[in-house]
């Protein structure tokens, strides 16, 4: 379960997120959409305990990010797949994470053939790896500890057909598992048959959200409620 309690985070002059609250139930997609700049990374970067919020908050299994118990294997996590360590193969990276959150190293070979990095990509240097190689190392540290909660900032960035087809199912399956599923995307259609929640947020605020049925209303695409609801949110609408 993850809970968004009228968080606030202004940076300056700048509201980048403004009183959003929402909440994320066990056994649920839910695709957090929205512009450049709308606040989708602050909103998750906060709930993972990275930004302190001006005001407001939230808690991941009841209690904030920062109480829980060895988060890490609680709570899989993938903001930047640019922050791996380059130097490094990808099975080192993982065995580094691995040590540190206590997990044991045949989960490495789970995780790798769960996110299809072969063998031989997973001996390279990350420094080497395509961006969709990078997505699915990172995808692989988020699932190292099995957690019951994925927070996953644009994960489909950069995978091949093929690979957003397997994002698609592997979210499905850790759903259907129980495991509360919260990503934020670009990808309308992705999302469209992803999700089971959808929440909107344009300048800070949340614009929409509910399952899609609510969202979408009688348009029934999520392209035109999308476009429609963010149409009257700008960039500048962030300065107060
Ligand atoms: N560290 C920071 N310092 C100052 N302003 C910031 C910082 N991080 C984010 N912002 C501002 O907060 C606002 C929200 O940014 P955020 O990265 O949360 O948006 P986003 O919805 O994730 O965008 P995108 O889809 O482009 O990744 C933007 O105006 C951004 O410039």
């Amino acid at each position: 379960m993850i809970t968004v309690t009228h968080l606030t985070k202004r940076y300056g002059d700048t509201n980048a997120v403004n009183d959003v609250s929402f909440t994320v139930k066990p056994g649920t997609v839910a695709g957090f959409l929205g512009p450049n700049g709308a606040g989708k990374s602050t909103t998750l970067r906060a709930i993972l305990g990275l930004t302190p919020p001006t005001s407001g908050g939230a808690t991941v299994l009841g209690v904030p990010y920062a109480q829980l118990p060895n988060p890490a294997s609680r709570v899989g996590s993938l903001l930047d797949a640019d922050a791996l360590h380059p130097g490094r193969s990808g099975r080192e990276n993982l065995a580094l994470a691995a040590l540190a959150q206590g997990v044991g190293r045949t989960r490495i070979a789970e995780v790798l053939d769960l996110v299809g990095l072969t063998d031989k990509e997973a001996r390279k240097r990350v420094g080497t790896y395509s961006l969709g190689m990078k997505q699915r190392l990172g995808i692989a540290m988020a699932l190292l500890g099995d957690p019951s909660v994925l927070i996953l900032d644009e994960p489909a960035n950069g995978l091949d057909p093929a690979g957003i087809v397997w994002m698609r199912d592997l979210l499905r399956n850790a759903a259907s598992r129980g495991c509360t599923v919260l990503l934020s995307s670009h990808l309308l259609h992705e999302v469209e048959q992803v999700a089971d929640q959808l929440i909107i947020i344009g300048a800070g605020r949340i614009l929409a959200d509910g399952s899609p049925a609510d969202v979408l209303g009688s348009t029934g695409r999520l392209e035109d409620t999308y476009l429609r609801l963010t149409a009257t949110t700008s960039r500048e609408g962030l300065a107060s």
